[in-house]
């Protein structure tokens, strides 16, 4: 098997990038002949992902978060722009992206016909371990995944969750500098998803890997996320720390109120906040200063309109917040949980 050097520190005078992404632009011909249009799903990406930290990517669905993935991978060759995976340019190497990183992609299909045990166990020995080693391993993240009752099954016959959570333990076997995620916790509950997140974290902590992830798990991501680079219609519109992120609605807080039936617009403070809430079903969702949410939160709690409420919450925004302040345009299926 061909070994791919990864450059030292100093080795290229400057440490390289895990990820550096110059003027990525990738279309798609949608359609045949005259009918034919163009998508174009990258629209000059450029990002750089520091070695050793998690980076997510944001965005509506639509974005072109899954093209940029697969664009790092050496999957799909850009249209023009350049990638280079620790300091190897993959545009020109794509053959080289399979000893730098490990994918999670949203399909599943090449393994669907193994079983758990022997999907990891393959993907360990694909990537250079020998057979002992690649069993070791197997077990290792069963206990770690919880995959000990599905072992034995074939992908193919699992749950939508459960096929996912398999998928994720082979992007472990055969440990990668580099583990580009797209979406890996898509159908799972919330025991996987949360082992899911606790092994990213561990590998981030104990191994060093850099990790890309797309995610619409907005919140739970955001414990994990070192960097975020928020995409919207094939273009970066934001690129910073959570914390850095959020800072931009800095001073406003959201008011969430689920009433059990109709409001009572009858009551004047409802009707007025009517005009401003973000209506969602039941749900109306309200950003405002702290003060004024204050007054808000007593006003509801205390007054008639309390016995039509359902339930209320007060909180500090979120990346999802953040997102449409960018002018993200919202979308189904951009959600914060
Ligand atoms: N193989 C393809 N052929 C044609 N158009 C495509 C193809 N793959 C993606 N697209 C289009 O390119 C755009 C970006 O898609 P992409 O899958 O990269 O978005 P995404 O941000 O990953 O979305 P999601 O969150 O739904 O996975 C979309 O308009 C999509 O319809």
């Amino acid at each position: 098997m061909e070994t791919v050097a990864r450059p030292e520190a100093g080795q290229v005078g400057v440490r390289a990038e895990a990820c550096a992404v110059r003027g990525l632009t990738k279309s798609y011909l949608v359609g045949r002949g005259a009918k034919a249009t163009t998508v174009e799903a990258n629209r000059g990406i450029s990002l750089d992902v520091h070695p050793g930290e998690v980076f997510g990517l944001l965005g509506p669905n639509g974005a072109g978060k899954s093209t940029l993935v697969r664009q790092l991978t050496g999957l799909l060759r850009p249209d023009s722009g350049s990638v280079e995976i620790l300091g190897h340019d993959i545009v020109r190497h794509p053959e080289r992206a399979a000893h730098l990183l490990a994918y999670l992609g949203q399909e599943s299909t090449a393994l669907d016909e193994l079983t758990v045990s022997l999907a990891v166990e393959t993907t360990g020995r694909l990537r250079g371990l020998t057979a002992r080693q690649a069993r070791a391993v197997r077990d290792e993240l069963a206990d770690e995944l919880g995959l000990g009752p599905i072992l034995a099954r074939p992908l193919a016959k699992l749950s939508g969750g459960q096929r996912r959570l398999a998928c994720f333990a082979a992007a472990l076997a055969g440990e990668r500098p580099v583990l580009v995620l797209d979406e890996p916790t898509t159908g799972m509950d919330p025991v996987a998803r949360r082992a899911v997140w606790t092994a990213v974290d561990r590998r981030r902590r104990e191994l060093g890997t850099t990790v890309v992830l797309v995610t619409h798990n907005v919140i739970e991501a955001e414990t994990v996320l070192d960097r975020v680079a928020v995409v919207d219609r094939g273009q970066v519109i934001a690129c910073d720390t959570p914390g850095g992120l959020k800072a931009l609605v800095d001073g406003d807080v959201r008011l969430d109120l689920v009433w059990r039936e109709d409001p009572p617009l009858h009551l004047p403070f409802v009707a007025e906040l009517a005009g401003r809430a973000l209506a969602n079903g039941r749900r109306w969702t309200v950003r405002t200063a702290p003060e004024q949410a204050r007054e808000l939160v007593a006003e509801v709690t205390s007054g008639p309109a309390f016995a039509a409420l359902d339930d209320f919450s007060l909180s500090t925004p979120s990346l999802e917040d953040v997102y449409l302040l960018l002018g993200g345009h919202q979308v189904e299926g951009w959600a914060a949980s």
